[in-house]
Order: structure tokens, then sequence, then C-alpha cells
């Protein structure tokens, strides 16, 4: 499973092979990611390496793998600290299949939790509602603590910056731009509605639980016309209000680069801010996004930026044979 396997005394030089390093494993609503602390941006973690990482029978088992790395260890953290020069951490962010994506939601509560519990960051830089920078392929992420939807402490919330819809005007009046075929329905495409949360996704909506339940996401939905990049895609169905001013859906994910996984932040970002562009004006800022591993909070905030909040937890340290 080592890119290299020679004999090393440990990951300290440009290019370094992965034996002996110490890994974490950790998951944000159960999806689960492979958790790598490279401060000074010395190993080679390839696309080989971070998919023999993510498998689940012969690796550690993944939908993906965070590198945690300086960011000004690596080229591409040297935009992250022109936005904001506190952003001092950077997501190094790769689907389980190796290919580097831009943004993961709940991946980067995730990567702040192995932060404090690696020691990395101090509990005080996120005390007294201060939030962490994070740099990432898609911008800086403020991170803080938060209170889940019962009030409790635990959880983190994200700024997760600007979203759009790409089809502009057009698509958000007609509420689709793309045809999504998925296996295990009545074979007729349903239509969907692209965002671009920094990455891409399409929203379709489908009529009941039992539909649901229904789709067959062991292959992945076709969408036409086909994203370039190709494109997570998100099966929604809309709830009864939980609360006055509070919205809910239940959620399934296809993810680029994975397949189905147990949640998806960024995609519950999407899913939310379609079905209340699908609602209409009055529809609720808050969302409870209710996914197989668990519930998220997703929150449109002014200026058109999106908050997500939920849970991060560190279940294991591993060190690489
Ligand atoms: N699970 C992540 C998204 C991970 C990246 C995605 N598969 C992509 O390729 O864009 C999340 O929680 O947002």
């Amino acid at each position: 499973m080592t890119s290299a396997v020679a004999e090393q005394p440990g990951p300290t030089a440009p290019g370094a092979p992965l034996r002996g390093l110490r890994v974490a494993k950790g998951h944000g609503t159960e999806n689960d990611f492979v958790l790598v602390t490279d401060e000074h941006g010395r190993l080679d973690l390839d696309a080989a390496a971070v998919a023999a990482l993510c498998d689940r029978r012969a690796g550690v088992g993944g939908d993906g793998l965070i590198r945690a790395v300086r960011s000004d260890a690596l080229a591409e953290g040297a935009a992250a600290l022109a936005e904001d020069p506190s952003a001092t951490w950077f997501m190094d962010y790769r689907n389980a299949d190796g290919s580097a994506a831009e943004m993961c939601g709940n991946g980067v509560r995730v990567l702040v939790a192995h932060l404090l519990r690696e020691g990395l960051v101090a509990p005080e830089e996120l005390a007294d509602g201060r939030t962490l920078a994070v740099g990432t392929r898609s911008g800086v992420k403020r991170v803080a603590a938060a209170p889940d939807d019962d009030g409790r402490p635990g959880w983190f919330a994200v700024d997760m910056g600007p979203w759009s819809v790409p089809g502009g005007d057009a698509a958000v009046a007609d509420g689709f731009d793309a045809t999504v075929a998925v296996r295990g329905l009545d074979g007729v495409p349903r239509p969907g509605l692209s965002f671009d949360l920094g990455n891409p996704h399409v929203v379709v909506a489908l009529t009941s639980r039992e539909e649901l339940e229904g789709a067959d996401l062991l292959l992945a939905p076709e969408v036409a016309p086909a994203p370039a990049g190709g494109t997570n895609v998100e099966l929604v169905v809309p709830l009864d209000a939980p609360a006055p001013g509070v919205g809910a859906l239940l959620m399934r994910v296809s993810e680029r680069g994975v397949g189905e996984t147990r949640s998806c932040g960024t995609g519950a970002c999407a899913a939310a801010l379609a079905v209340r562009l699908w609602a209409g004006a009055d529809s609720p800022d808050v969302w409870r996004v209710a996914v197989p591993g668990g519930a998220l909070r997703v929150t449109a905030l002014p200026g058109g930026r999106v908050e997500l909040a939920g849970p991060a937890v560190v279940v294991a340290d591993v060190v690489l044979a």
C-alpha cells in the first residue's frame, strides 16, 4: 500500500515514502477521511498513493484524503495567503480515486478537529467566537465552534463563501439547467439545477422518501449536458418545516471521484440552496439537511454566502506498515 517501501527513518525528506507514517481517520456525518499531517509539504502523495490509502479493503479506507499542510509549503497555498495571511493551514483535498477537489465542506471541519487534536491549532484560536482561516483550492474558509441543532456545543460552522448558479438567471427562473438519469427510478431523466460551491453540484428533486430510497447510486447518475470536469449529484426530498423559519430536507449524494457517500457538506449546501430557490421568495434561510450519516445545518447568509454547520470527529490513529 505504500508508494515506495524502503528503509527510511520517516517522512522527513522531499518525496519521502509513507512507510511508518502516522495518519488519522476521521469523519463528519460519516463522510470519512484519511488525515495526513504534512506540515512542510514533503510527502509524495500521488494519485495512486491516495487511492491506495482510501481503499476500504486494502488500505485505511475513506471517501477522501485530507493533507494538512502549511500554506507557505505548497504553491497552491500562495493564493490563500494572499487572500488572508492568517490562513496558515491549507486543506489539500483528494477524492478516494486520487483526484484533487477544490473544496470539501465536511472535510474542512474534520481538518480543524484534527489540527486541534494534534496540538497544531490551540483551542483558544476558536474560543469566544474567534474563527480559524483555512486555505482551500476554492479560497479561504473561516471555521468557528458552533452549537448543534439542540443548542449544545460541539459542532463547527464554516463560512463556505459565495455560491452561484452557473446557468445564471435563466436557470434560476426555469428551476433547472440539466437532466439527470438516475438508475432505479422510472427511467425518465429528471430536471436538475447546477450549483457552484467552489466545487460542482447538480441537485435533483424527487417526489418522496420511497423514491429517494429506491435510487440506485451504485452507478453514478448521468448528467446531460455532461459537465467537463464531472460533478457531484444530490437527490433531495423536501420535508415539512421542523420549526418556524427553518426548512428541512432529505438528501442522498453521489460524489465525483468517489460514488455514493453517507454525506457531503458542499452537497448539503447546494441541496438546501436549490430547495430554497425552488420554494420561492418567502422560504427560510436555515435548513436542516438529513443525510444517511447524520444531520447538517445550512444557513443562507447575506451577500450570497452560505454557512455549513455540523459535527467533526477523529476516531483513530494508524501507523502505515
Ligand atoms: N464530501 C465533500 C466533497 C468532496 C469533493 C467532491 N467529491 C468533489 O469532487 O467535488 C464535502 O463534504 O463537501
